[in-house]
């Protein structure tokens, strides 16, 4: 089983079946009882929307850990989901986590899997697993640079020969970019709106670089100064122009990165381009932002939001040939 465990969703891999599960990283809690009322897309829809007993959580925040207690029981939750309660058959489980994860963090992971049944854990780099899904090369002597722009990380890595040559991770992805949307909407329009509202808002609209410009939105939130509910109309340009402070600190990532790379490794990325993964990949216009930036031609993988977990399943059923490429192992008897 192969588990990319993100902060905005987590995935499951089960080999020779492919991607079973796919479930936003929400769990929405009774807080007097302190039990689990739903977990994933369910709890996603009470985000923001719980009465006083009920808290929505997403226990991953900014790539790391936010709340173990919660990111562990939603990870035994989509485990024991998978196997329909059945008890495992001491498998071997690869979760790929954010690389600027803490050894504590790394260590409350593999714990939490091998509580939930898994024998053999192994963790993988998302920048690394990312890599591997979107087709890369990881093993061969080239380098390849993968930018995984998730929830709450931007992960900029060089690899080859399976291993990270250099990177570097930034905490700001798509979840600060719909909160500069959320922030512009509240200075200007007079208008609070909610989590969801504004990510709609920027898969809907939102751009990094002028395409459709001409488009418009209705938006629904409550009014600063009425404090009642109102409907704006919004237009790309400005929403583009709202995450323009977020998408500079990306763009800043991918530059110092560039900039740090050995030369060989250099040419060859010059040659083959950068490749694009996670959800933020899927922002209009973004791979045209970082290609005009860097003068470097800019690929998008085949499905972003993806990649992370297809390559922990790539590694599942290549083990002998991808077995450099963990950066972390626990084994229970
Ligand atoms: N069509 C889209 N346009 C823009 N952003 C999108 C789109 N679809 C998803 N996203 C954004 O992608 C992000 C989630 O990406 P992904 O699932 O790769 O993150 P993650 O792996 O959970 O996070 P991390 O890598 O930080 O742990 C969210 O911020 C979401 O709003």
């Amino acid at each position: 089983m192969g588990i990319d465990l993100g902060t905005a969703n987590t995935l499951v891999y089960v080999s020779g079946k492919g991607i079973v599960l796919q479930e936003p990283s929400v769990v929405a809690m009774d807080q007097d009882s302190k039990l689990p009322l739903a977990v994933g897309e369910d709890a996603k829809r009470m985000l923001g929307r719980t009465p006083g007993n009920v808290i929505a959580l997403r226990p991953l925040r900014d790539g790391v850990i936010a709340d173990f207690d919660t990111a562990e029981l939603m990870l035994k939750h989509f485990i024991t989901r998978v196997h329909e309660g059945k008890t495992l058959v001491s498998p071997r489980i690869v979760i790929g986590i954010p690389s600027g994860v803490t050894g504590v963090e790394r260590r409350a992971v593999m714990d939490a899997a091998s509580q939930a049944g898994a024998r053999d854990v192994y963790l993988i780099d998302e920048p690394v697993a990312a890599a591997i899904g979107a087709g890369l090369p990881v093993a061969e002597p080239t380098g390849n640079m993968i930018i995984d722009i998730g929830g709450g990380t931007t992960e900029v890595a060089v690899l080859s020969l399976q291993g990270t040559v250099l990177s570097e991770s930034v905490r700001v992805a798509g979840d600060e970019l719909s909160e500069a949307i959320a922030q512009y909407m509240k200075k200007v329009h007079n208008l609070v709106i909610g989590e969801r509202t504004s990510e709609e808002i920027k898969i809907t609209i939102g751009s990094a670089y002028p395409v459709d410009d001409d488009t418009t939105m209705e938006v629904r939130g409550l009014h600063l100064l009425s404090g009642l509910p109102r409907t704006v109309a919004v237009k790309a340009p400005e929403i583009r122009e709202s995450m323009s402070e977020p998408l500079a600190v990306i763009v800043d990532a991918v530059k110092r990165t560039l900039e740090r790379t050995p030369p060989e490794l250099a040419a060859d990325i010059i040659d083959r381009g950068i490749m694009l993964a996670g959800g933020g990949a899927l922002l209009k216009g973004i791979d045209t932002l970082i290609s005009h930036e860097t003068g470097i031609v800019v690929h998008v993988a085949a499905d972003p939001l993806s990649c992370v977990v297809l390559g922990t399943g790539r590694v599942l059923e290549n083990f002998k040939q991808l077995e450099r490429v963990f950066s972390g192992r626990s084994r229970n008897f």
